[in-house]
């Protein structure tokens, strides 16, 4: 696969520790216009989006990701469940309660593995991401942390997530993540992958890392930025801050509260997400992939690459067959 100009630019930034020499080569004097001029040809980025693959997935292979998950496989336990349903919704399921779903080396290659069939699945229109018996995720098995606890690997893990989380997020899907129990490290970071975050009573987003003596590696802490801004950011991650419903729609982490199960087998909460849900899936699917396309080009592309790609995926509607419809019913907007 040829990869696009951005693609290419994620996989400079991408590689360890090319992205220390990427700020050196930013700060040089035209380094950034270099940049944005490499980004910016014409239509690579709206073509790489209208394709729906992420370009992230591509660069992972080329820094040995066979390796990574044959490591990976080597710790075993739990499943990565998706159900696509009928109306365009699917559904994805952390699971692996004996740990409060934490996630196995296993569950990592998994992730992966669902994320290429969401990327393959062309009538889905949004995606729940949420955790099973109750509870989101505790982050990483923290078993795996200890195994891999050298620099070498724990980089590849790193690396192997970034770019799965990155690829979930750019999904032409409008996704949430249902906050039920605790989102705890990597768990916390598996909601900020997500376009909303919908909490349930007595959920709690928590970001422990610095109790672990770590940062977010999951790309956590930059999308965590782009949703709560930078204050917010360092109050919770300096804090490992308990955010629970409340101070999520306070800051703006947590897009609405459910009222979540009354028998705790989350079926409910489920229900609720996917009502939340609809309200912004509603339509035909090509429209609402290219909402999501054309918003995820607008907030990590440069403006002019952006504007591109949205004109790029107005093409693809413009005279579609739902824009025909609505033309022909004489459509009023009161
Ligand atoms: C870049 C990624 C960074 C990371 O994600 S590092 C990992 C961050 N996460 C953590 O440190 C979570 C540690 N766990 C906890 O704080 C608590 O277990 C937690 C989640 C609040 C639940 O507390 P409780 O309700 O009291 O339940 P509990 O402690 O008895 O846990 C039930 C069983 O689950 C296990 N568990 C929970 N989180 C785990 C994890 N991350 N890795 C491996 N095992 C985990 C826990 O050990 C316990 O197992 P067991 O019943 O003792 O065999």
């Amino acid at each position: 696969m040829v990869l696009s100009a951005a693609g290419q630019h994620l996989l400079r930034v991408s590689r360890p520790g090319a992205w220390g020499q990427h700020l050196l080569r930013v700060s040089r004097p035209g380094a950034w216009g270099h940049h944005l001029l490499r980004v910016s040809r014409p239509g690579a980025w709206g073509q790489h989006l209208l394709r729906g693959i992420g370009s992230v997935s591509t660069t992972a292979k080329g820094f040995q990701e066979k390796e990574i998950r044959e490591k990976l496989q080597a710790f075993p336990g739990g499943s990565i469940d998706l159900v696509k349903q009928e109306s365009g919704i699917a559904v994805l399921t952390v699971n692996n309660p004996a740990r409060m779903n934490a996630f196995s080396g296993s569950m990592m290659v998994e992730l992966e593995e669902r994320v290429s069939q969401l990327e393959e699945w062309t009538e889905g229109k949004g995606l729940i991401v949420q955790g099973a018996a109750g509870t989101f995720c505790s982050g990483s098995d923290l078993n795996v942390v200890r195994d891999i606890s050298n620099p070498q690997d724990g980089m590849k893990m790193c690396m192997f997530m970034q770019n799965v989380l990155t690829r979930l997020l750019r999904l032409p899907l409008l996704s949430v993540a249902l906050v039920e129990g605790s989102a705890l490290g990597g768990g916390a970071e598996l909601t900020t992958a997500c376009d909303f975050r919908l909490m349930v009573p007595g959920g709690m987003i928590r970001f422990v890392h610095k109790h672990m003596g770590l940062v977010p590696g999951w790309g956590g802490a930059a999308r965590l930025v782009r949703i709560v801004g930078s204050q917010n950011a360092l109050k919770m991650l300096g804090g490992a801050l308990k955010v629970d419903p409340e101070m999520g729609l306070q800051i703006g982490l947590a897009d609405g509260v459910l009222e979540g199960s009354l028998d705790g087998s989350g079926a409910n909460a489920l229900l609720e997400a996917e009502q939340w849900l609809g309200c912004y899936t509603t339509g035909p699917a090509s429209v609402i992939r290219a909402i999501k396309n054309v918003v995820v080009s607008g907030r990590e592309l440069p403006l002019e690459v952006a504007l591109r790609t949205e004109r790029d995926v107005f093409g693809t509607v413009w005279g579609g067959p739902a824009n025909l419809q609505a033309l022909a019913s004489k459509a009023k907007h009161k």
